[in-house]
């Protein structure tokens, strides 16, 4: 989930100029830090060269050794606080150092939305230059644990005991989560217990190295309205040997699972997921409802990750959308087509443009099982479809845009220039790359409210709902 500070793309320190010594791996020194980076770390500075320093707040007074040093900046090793930031708390993580999951369990909660608004203000002053931008508070969760509803773990062994869960930060070492404090008890308890029994099977768990093995990883998903859970078996060969026995143990000990899936992934990849996917028993799906809208999960299906958030950020979309049920509107990035599904019902046509095929065939079936008649999905690339519908006359009231964290396609602001809709409502997942955007569309476009919400607790990651209103 983390990523490197390389992406921290502007190295500066504040008052752009450029930094003046040259640091040395294992160098100590006491920083004060100033803010926290996108990754979640610290940023302080070393007679002006940038230092990033994992797990320091801003306000503390730490000491540090450096562990690497780049041209433009260095990172380093907190190794103790000297002044401590009344944020600082203890994580409840037993694993939280080792793991790669989180990056702020160290940081009391309210500080750690409070930070995400900052980084939001800051990058909005940064790279759309803008002195005041009209960034609301970020919208968090009142109990931020146990959000996540789908448990994704690598399958290893250690010592001839079989571990499953995430890699340590920047290595390929395993750590065995038995418990996880930001996932839905339901998926941890399912993980564990498959766990259990591959192993006293004496299935053999998949080695890289060597490509030898059967069970690669195991993903736990549990559709948090409905209760129903489904445990994916993610296999590098098509059999799996004592199949039946590990079908009736994992429904004796797990009598709630509604659908246990074998996906089956032969490539020598880090993609999760196979091309093939076959049901061991029960349904290839579960049940899920977020609001009014219905939804079958099946293995591959995409779907948000906090559904408790999900619902909040799309009824910000809806807020700043401000549809009256005139509206031609464009879901841009529709993914499984939830936001205009979310939508519809207030508009008079809804159409999503999405890369992936089989998202949008999601999307049309969650279209149909929800009746959503006025809601039409497309395959392509939004920066070409848009353009060409534009020049077949076709004028958008609204266009949502929900890109991955790379932004938008310049072609798509070009466009969006020329076909000037009222509103564009801007769902993004990277502060950076929203307010290099929006600092395009100022052109035609008025910044008028930019809603951060937490979707993932305890990480650095913040979602972010910003509405421009043609000028
Ligand atoms: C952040 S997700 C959108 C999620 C969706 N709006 C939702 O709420 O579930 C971004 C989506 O953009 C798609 N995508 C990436 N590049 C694209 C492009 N150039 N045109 C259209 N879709 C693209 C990805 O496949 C992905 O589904």
């Amino acid at each position: 989930m983390k990523s490197s500070a390389k992406q921290q793309k502007d190295f500066r320190p504040r008052d752009g100029k450029q930094p003046e010594t040259k640091l040395t791996v294992g160098q100590q020194m006491t920083l004060t830090i100033k803010s926290l980076g996108i990754n979640g770390e610290g940023i302080g500075y070393f007679k002006r060269k940038i230092v990033f320093v994992d797990k320091a707040l801003p306000g503390e007074v730490i000491h540090a050794q450096v562990t690497e040093v780049k041209e433009k900046y260095a990172t380093a090793r907190l190794l103790k606080v000297v002044e401590k930031s009344p944020a600082r708390t203890k994580a409840p993580c037993p694993v939280y150092e080792e793991c790669g999951g989180c990056s702020l369990q160290h940081m009391d909660y309210k500080a750690q939305l409070a930070s995400k608004q900052e980084l939001v203000l800051e990058s909005l002053r940064k790279y759309a230059r803008l002195e005041t931008p009209p960034v609301a508070p970020t919208i968090g969760m009142d109990n931020p644990w146990g959000y996540r509803n789908k448990a994704q773990f690598q399958v290893g062994k250690r010592d001839g005991k079989l571990v499953a869960g995430l890699y340590q930060t920047g290595t390929h070492q395993l750590v065995d989560l038995e418990t996880c404090q930001v996932q839905h008890e339901a998926t941890t308890a399912i993980v564990r217990t498959a766990k259990q029994v591959i192993q006293e099977l004496g299935i053999p768990v998949y080695e890289e190295r060597k490509r030898t093995g059967v069970i690669r990883t195991v993903v736990a998903r549990v559709a948090f309205a409905t209760g129903e859970t489904q445990l994916t078996l993610v296999t590098a060969t098509n059999e799996i040997p004592r199949v039946k026995e590990l079908v009736m143990e994992l429904r004796s000990r797990l009598p709630e699972l509604v659908s246990i899936v074998q996906n089956v992934n032969a490539q020598k990849t880090s993609v999760i997921f196979g091309d093939t996917t076959r049901e061991l028993w029960g349904r290839p799906y579960i049940a899920e409802k977020l609001g009014e809208l219905s939804f079958d999960l099946s293995a591959r299906a995409f779907f948000q990750l906090n559904p408790e958030q999900t619902h909040k950020l799309y009824d910000e979309v809806k807020k700043a959308a401000g549809l009256t049920g005139s509206e031609l509107l464009l879901d841009l990035y529709c993914g499984t087509g939830t936001i205009s599904l979310w939508l519809a019902p207030f508009a008079r046509e809804v159409r999503g443009i999405e890369l992936i095929p089989e998202a949008v065939e999601d999307a049309r079936k969650n279209a149909e099982r929800n009746q959503a008649a006025n809601a039409q999905f497309h395959v392509g690339r939004a920066e070409v479809l848009m353009p060409k519908w534009a020049k077949q006359g076709v004028k958008p009231d609204v266009v949502v845009v929900d890109p991955p964290r790379t932004g938008l396609d310049d072609a798509l602001i070009r466009s969006l220039l020329e076909v000037m809709p009222k509103k564009i409502v801007y769902v993004s997942c990277n502060p950076s790359t929203l307010a290099k955007d929006i600092g395009k569309l100022l052109a035609k476009y008025e910044l008028k409210h930019v809603q951060p919400v937490d979707m993932f607790p305890h990480t650095a990651h913040v979602e972010c709902v910003s509405l421009l209103k043609l000028k």
